[in-house]
């Protein structure tokens, strides 16, 4: 089974596939509160009421799958982003691949650290949330509606990847 090398994430290297949050030193930033606070301004494009839907805030708390972990399903939302912000201040991974047809050797893994978090934007695949080590909360925004919003793919076996972390 091919090895997907799992890289740093980045900004920029994240850019094809949505956004990173994060209080990062080249965000937009203001300082407000009196100079108690600074505001790192508009981090994510958030698109998630299509069709009259709301944005919703959700917890997501994922256990981590065995190791090695092997990539079997992908899944992508036609109408909303998605993003996950983690709450347990842990390291967790990522897998994108480019909007369009499923293409597995355009799968890209990074490596989230607990003070980064992704924000997906509407049409690429990614993996359901990924934890590392232990049990981990994510705090969600995404799209709260009726509709069906979520395309799934299962791999076939020789598309399968496992994560060289
Ligand atoms: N199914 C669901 O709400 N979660 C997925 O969209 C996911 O990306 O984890
Ligand atoms: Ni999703």
């Amino acid at each position: 089974m091919r090895k997907l090398k799992v890289e740093p994430l980045t900004r920029e290297a994240f850019a094809p596939f949505g956004d990173v949050i994060e209080a990062s030193d080249d965000a937009e930033k203001h300082t407000i509160n009196y100079g108690n606070t600074t505001r790192f301004h508009d981090l994510a494009t958030i698109n998630v009421t299509a069709d009259g839907a709301k944005a919703g805030i959700s917890i997501f708390r994922s256990a981590p799958l065995p190791m090695p972990i092997m990539i079997e399903v992908m899944e992508y939302h036609p109408k909303s982003s998605q993003a996950f912000v983690p709450l347990s201040a842990r390291s967790y991974l990522v897998v994108v691949a480019p909007k369009g047809p499923f293409e597995a050797r355009g799968m890209r893994a990074f490596l989230a650290s607990g003070d980064q978090g992704v924000n997906y934007h509407a049409g690429t695949w990614h993996h359901f949330s990924l934890a590392l080590e232990d049990i981990s909360d994510f705090l969600v925004i995404d799209r709260i509606a009726d509709d069906d919003n979520c395309v799934e793919y299962h791999l076939k076996a020789s598309e399968q990847v496992t994560l060289e972390i």
